[in-house]
């Protein structure tokens, strides 16, 4: 019998962590203990499941896929809109939901060229521009909400999940541009080269994912 070929895989610490290996563990892989979000390792090898994991931020994802130093990756689709990585996405894995919205001060007014503050600069200006406005765009890295309460902007793209911090500040949730959740996306070669291993992985997420679904 050939040996299944071991696969490198790029794990987002922070929100989407703790749900993905969740999944991993319910797809039967035996995880071990010292795979947590708060260890300073950052890379972790499992033998007998003949994986590896790099323990990286969200937004770097894709470029460790793309790359090639990770065969595999776990990473949000807003992530995936911004950075438009030349990646394969191979599985929409239904966690860590949330949405990119555009969001004001309840008064907002429309004004020429207006400002948008986000974290988010490629798709905010690619979603005005599909709008026929024109806005400038304000790239921050976070505490976005704080733009337009403070004269920085007059609008945000961002993240929205519960909708607290937008209520907490006064703002509200005027359209979304895009639902998202975290997908398994694989690097273009190691999905032709190290297809068995890949999808072998693939199916046993994709049935959790199925069950999860239908609430088994
Ligand atoms: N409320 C939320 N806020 C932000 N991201 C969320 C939320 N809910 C789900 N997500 C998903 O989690 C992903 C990672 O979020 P996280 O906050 O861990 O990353 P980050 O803010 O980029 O990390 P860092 O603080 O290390 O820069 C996002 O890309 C998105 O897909
Ligand atoms: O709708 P909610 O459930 O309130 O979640 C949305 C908030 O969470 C994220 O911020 P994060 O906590 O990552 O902090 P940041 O402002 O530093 O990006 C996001 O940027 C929003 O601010």
């Amino acid at each position: 019998m050939v040996e299944r070929q071991e696969l490198i895989v790029a794990m987002p610490k922070g929100r989407i962590f703790g749900e993905a290996l969740e999944l991993l563990r319910k797809a039967g892989l035996d995880m071990p203990q010292d795979l947590t979000e708060d260890s300073r390792k950052l890379t972790v090898t499992v033998p007998r499941e003949k994986l590896s994991f790099l323990l990286v931020k969200p937004v770097d994802v894709p470029t460790y896929v793309e790359h090639g130093v990770a065969d595999l990756g776990v990473v949000g689709k807003d992530v995936l809109m911004e950075e438009e990585r030349d990646v394969h996405e191979l599985l929409d894995l239904e966690i860590s939901p949330c949405r990119v919205s555009v969001a004001g001060l309840p008064d907002w007014k429309p004004v020429l060229n207006p400002k948008v503050a986000s974290k988010y600069p490629r798709i905010a200006d690619q979603y005005f521009r599909e709008q026929g406005q024109q806005v400038e765009v304000i790239r921050l890295n976070g505490s976005v909400e704080l733009a337009p309460l403070i004269g920085l902007a007059d609008r945000i793209v961002d993240i929205v999940s519960t909708g607290r911090t937008l209520k907490e500040n006064g703002l509200v949730e005027l359209e979304e541009i895009a639902s998202v959740t975290s997908r398994l996306i694989a690097n273009r070669s190691s999905y032709r080269l190290k297809s068995r291993a890949v999808d072998e992985l693939y199916e046993r997420l994709g049935k959790v994912v199925e069950q999860g679904r239908v609430g088994v």
